[in-house]
């Protein structure tokens, strides 16, 4: 019998160039990549300038404003009790502030690379997020590619492929 997948209802904190890609990915059927268990959709959008700013946003990704809210500000959506997960894509420099204005208001975040400026940035996040027990995680895509579950599978294993001395690495 099919199984009533769950869920995950998004809340998107920011409008640019990352979160159009990501909200695009988001709402492909899950079924594409043999996922029949979760499901999304995006119930809010805010953008730190204007509600207009997040209504573009919408018709930039093709969704239809039916059943979204529209914020002009990150403290309105993270207030929204329909939000389970706050997909944070705004700059580096406003990662910490925003993931920790979305946990400390007891919702799980997805905040995209890199994390956050210094590392006691991220342990604050950390601890925050233990404490509010909800879920946080940085958004590195490239983590899930098949290769990369080769890798952290053998070759990273201690002797594997011997001493490194050197690594080169590309974006391809
Ligand atoms: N995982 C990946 O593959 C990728 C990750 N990224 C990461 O995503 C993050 C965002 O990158 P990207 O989408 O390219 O950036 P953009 O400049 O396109 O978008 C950032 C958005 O953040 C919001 N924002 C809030 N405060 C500020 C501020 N002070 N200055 C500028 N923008 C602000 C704005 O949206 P609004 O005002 O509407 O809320 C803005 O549109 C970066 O940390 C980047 O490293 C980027 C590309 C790929
Ligand atoms: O920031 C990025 O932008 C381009 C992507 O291909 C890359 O994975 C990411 O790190």
């Amino acid at each position: 019998m099919a199984q009533t997948p769950h869920t995950v209802r998004w809340g998107i904190l920011a409008t640019g160039f990352i979160a159009q890609m990501f909200v695009r990915d988001l709402l492909c059927n899950p079924a594409l990549r043999d996922v029949s268990d979760v499901a999304h959709k995006v119930v809010a959008v805010a953008s730190s300038r204007s509600k207009e700013s997040a209504a573009g946003f919408l018709e930039k990704v093709n969704l239809a404003p039916e059943g979204v809210q529209l914020y002009g500000s990150y403290a309105e959506l993270v207030s929204d009790p329909d939000v389970d997960c706050v997909y944070v894509a705004t700059p580096h420099s406003h990662h910490f502030q925003n993931a920790m204005l979305a946990l400390s208001a007891g919702k799980n975040v997805l905040c995209e690379k890199a994390f956050t400026v210094t590392a006691s940035q991220a342990r604050k996040l950390a601890e925050t997020a233990r404490a509010k027990n909800v879920f946080l995680m940085e958004a590195v895509w490239t983590r899930y590619f098949p290769s990369e579950h080769q890798r952290s599978g053998s070759w990273s294993s201690p002797g594997a492929i011997g001493t490194v001395y050197r690594v080169i690495g590309e974006w391809s």
